[in-house]
């Protein structure tokens, strides 16, 4: 462990005994007065600036009015800027100023006043250092050992404007002293401000931590933003907190290019979507896309689990070449022979010609931006079997106009290749024979059974991809890149004309469009380009959170989106729920595409009480998980439980009555962790036990729903994998040994679920 302010607060040894000669009470409502002062004036100012920059959006909106183009782009870029700032100002009320820096007075004889956002006073002079400012950095960085000229670091505890209370740390004793010397007072008060923050009452958001962001991860927070930065370390260490006070350091350092290019942030689930979202907005910053696995593709929202056999098929590397085969294959029911006499020619296509006239489409580029292109070659070859006089003379134009105002042909060639969306062709993966010839030396008998049962519950919705599972967003992504995205049909040819911008007076339709737009132009069919386009995926920096859980699969439809993206990788080998580690290294790797690598590693968990992690860590060696094991550093006194050999008809009561004792002894929120298969079961128990009530309101709504629980409900029911990545003051878990049996990984989740608990874990077996 390092020495950092944990160990120093955590009364670890050698830190030094801050609570000796602590000044009287009368001295830390001094203290705290003068804080709140401080807090008072820059509250005025947020005020003041808050009415500037409404005053400015007001101003920009007015400019706009004035009718011409120029100001109309101004206004739109004074509005966006104010706009910013206002929602900016907003965020930050709440625990605006947190931090004080007392430096020595040949550094700094003023304070320095840390916080959420930087703030100037009316003489533009500065005020709050934004927390991501250089200025700031010596705040987390500096240790006892290394003082680097802060003789006192002092964190203010407030809920809204009101100061509650400072907890000090004294960073260089000697240079107190020296200062006390020359009048000037830097008395030590509270008793440490991280310990005061991991000891509250957990809700169902995760919080920000500026205040008490410890040194080890302040360096991963700071890191350059260039090529990939990877937080690695147990259960509990503040990776997950850390990356995304990552992803506002990097906002705040270089807006133009994130904001413009984009942060994609990746979490496992729904859930955990909901429990980080509200981290950034505190810290500033909105430009941020938050998805959680079954989200990455625009327009698809995916939160159901398949059974653990079943996602490890769906999320091998092997359905990759499954699916570039799936993309070949002739659309289901789509005519394979044409004929029609022309000028006393029989001309034919049949399934010969058509196979080479496919073969050589798909080799020019995806196959929906061939949609252009399919007349022409099919009139290739027809205008080659034009043998009769009467037709040569005609000549090749005047053939190819003829044909394409020919409906017998125009709709052979849009049924013969139709423009095809993705999850379309996902469906026709429900057909056995076409899989049984597409996956033909790649999945066996036994894997197609369990993919066809997978996808046997009827279809999917074409526009918002209901119905499919986390693990099949991958496979409908990889077709999207294998297909190329749908041109939007036009409802006729005028509408077609506005979309392209063709020539209706004079304007040239090349002026106005893009080369990808033309790629869509029509030939007797009506097709504009495309709402979703793949071209539009990629970010300017990704951060994906729990990335040992990544299957192959999902790792190549994240790599698509960071191609030329910095990275931030966030995760713990020893949870993962993956079986086959080798391969998903391997696809990781072609994600990253050889981009150098900075690893940062933290070693001390923040979440769990030392009696918590003891029992798990204990766990995961006894059956043989290669865990990272951080300190705990926080003690309760009290060791978890385990209620054993419960027969069925007693498990109900025997849960509850764990559930009542834990709801009555912590603050926040208790997490009551099942086997999948008892999900529905143990959720209706929860609906009608009375005590409860108010506890889980949305209970009853989640009992038959394969969604895990959403809301603010203080107590839920979740599997072990919705567990991943949250946390809870307590968490009963039910029959244990059957979540471990559950899959492959089952020893790996469970290490994960009894890793969630803050204060209580009770393991009902
Ligand atoms: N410096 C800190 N100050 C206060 N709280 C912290 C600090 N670092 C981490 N925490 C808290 O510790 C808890 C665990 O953090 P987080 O969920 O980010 O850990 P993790 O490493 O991602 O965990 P896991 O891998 O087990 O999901 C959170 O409540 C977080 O706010």
């Amino acid at each position: 462990m390092t020495q950092d302010q944990a160990a120093d607060q955590a009364g670890d040894q050698g830190a030094p005994d801050q609570t000796v000669g602590r000044p009287d009470a009368d001295v830390e409502a001094r203290e705290v007065a003068g804080e709140q002062a401080f807090v008072d004036r820059v509250s005025d100012q947020l005020v003041v600036s808050t009415q500037r920059a409404q005053r400015l959006a007001t101003e920009g909106y007015n400019r706009g009015k004035l009718g011409h183009e120029g100001g109309l782009v101004e206004r739109d870029a004074m509005v966006f800027q104010a706009a910013k700032r206002i929602a900016q100002l907003d965020a930050a009320h709440e625990g605006l100023v947190f931090g004080r820096l007392d430096l020595t007075s040949d550094r700094d004889p003023q304070p320095r006043y840390i916080g959420r956002i930087g703030l100037r006073d009316e003489n533009h002079d500065m005020l709050l250092v934004d927390w991501r400012a250089p200025a700031a950095a010596v705040f987390y960085q500096a240790t006892a050992a290394t003082p680097q000229g802060v003789v006192r670091r002092r964190v203010l505890r407030s809920t809204g404007r009101t100061v509650l209370g400072v907890e000090d740390e004294l960073l260089d004793a000697e240079a107190q002293a020296a200062e006390e010397e020359s009048g000037r007072e830097l008395p030590i008060v509270g008793e440490g401000a991280l310990m005061a923050q991991l000891s509250r009452a957990r809700d169902r958001s995760m919080h920000s931590i500026v205040a008490t962001i410890q040194a080890e991860q302040d360096e991963a927070i700071r890191a350059p933003a260039k090529g990939v930065v990877t937080i690695s370390g147990g259960p509990g260490t503040g990776k997950t907190v850390v990356a995304l006070h990552r992803a506002a350091y990097l906002l705040y350092n270089d807006r133009r290019r994130f904001e413009s290019g984009g942060v994609l942030v990746i979490g496992p689930s729904g859930v955990f979507m909901r429990y980080i979202e509200r981290v950034l907005p505190s810290l500033g910053e909105t430009a941020v896309a938050l998805r959680s696995l079954g989200e990455v593709v625009d327009g698809v929202r995916a939160s159901r689990h398949d059974e653990p056999a079943v996602a490890d098929i769906k999320g091998s590397e092997r359905m990759a070449e499954v699916v570039r085969r799936l993309a070949r294959q002739q659309a289901p029911g789509s005519p394979n022979e044409f004929s029609l006499f022309w000028r006393d020619n029989r001309l034919t296509l049949d399934a010969g010609s058509l196979g080479k006239v496919r073969r050589q489409l798909m080799s020019q580029g995806l196959r929906n931006r061939q949609l252009s292109r399919v007349p022409r070659a099919l009139l290739d070859v027809l205008w080659r079997q034009v043998r009769s006089e009467r037709g040569r003379d005609l000549g090749r134009d005047y053939f190819d106009d003829d044909l394409l105002s020919t409906s017998a042909f125009v709709d052979f060639a849009a049924a013969w290749w139709p423009p095809l969306a993705a999850i379309e062709v996902f469906e026709w993966l429900r057909d056995p024979d076409l899989l049984g010839r597409i996956a033909n030396g790649l999945l066996d008998a036994e894997e197609q059974r369990l993919l066809l049962k997978s996808w046997g519950n009827g279809p999917v919705d074409p526009r918002t991809g209901a119905g499919l599972s986390i693990a099949d967003v991958p496979l409908v992504d990889e077709l999207r890149y294998a297909l190329g995205d749908v041109p939007a049909a036009t409802e006729s040819d005028t509408q077609l004309d506005d979309v392209l911008g063709v020539d209706q007076g004079g304007v040239d339709i090349h002026e106005l469009t893009t080369a990808s737009d033309r790629e869509y132009a029509p030939r007797g069919r009506s097709w504009a380009p495309p709402t979703h386009r793949i071209e539009d995926d990629p970010y300017a920096h990704v951060l994906v959170d729990e990335a040992q859980d990544l299957t192959p699969m999902q790792w190549r439809m994240v790599g698509r989106r960071g191609r030329t993206a910095s990275w931030t990788i966030v995760g713990d080998p020893a949870q993962s729920s993956w079986p086959v580690p080798a391969e998903a290294d391997a696809a990781r790797a072609a994600a990253l595409e050889k981009k150098t690598v900075h690893s940062f590693h933290l070693s001390t968990n923040y979440r769990n009480s030392a009696e918590i992690y003891a029992y798990a860590a204990a766990y995961a060696e006894r059956v043989g998980l290669d865990a990272d094991l951080p300190d705990a550093v926080r003690r309760t006194g009290t060791a978890p439980v385990e209620v054993d050999g419960v027969p069925d008809d007693a498990l109900e009561q025997t849960v509850r009555a764990e559930v009542d004792r834990i709801a009555a002894s912590v603050g926040g929120t208790v997490g009551i962790v099942v086997p999948a298969a008892r999900r529905s079961e143990v959720n209706s128990w929860l609906a009608r036990w009375e005590e409860r009530a108010g506890d889980a309101p949305s209970a009853a709504a989640s009992v038959d729903s394969t969604q895990p629980p959403s809301g603010t409900d203080r107590v839920v029911v979740l599997t072990g994998l919705d567990t991943k990545g949250l946390e809870f003051d307590g968490i009963v878990v039910v029959r244990p040994q059957e979540i471990e049996d559950e899959s492959l990984t089952g020893r790996a989740t469970l290490y994960v679920v009894l890793t969630r608990a803050t204060q209580l874990l009770s393991c009902v077996g």
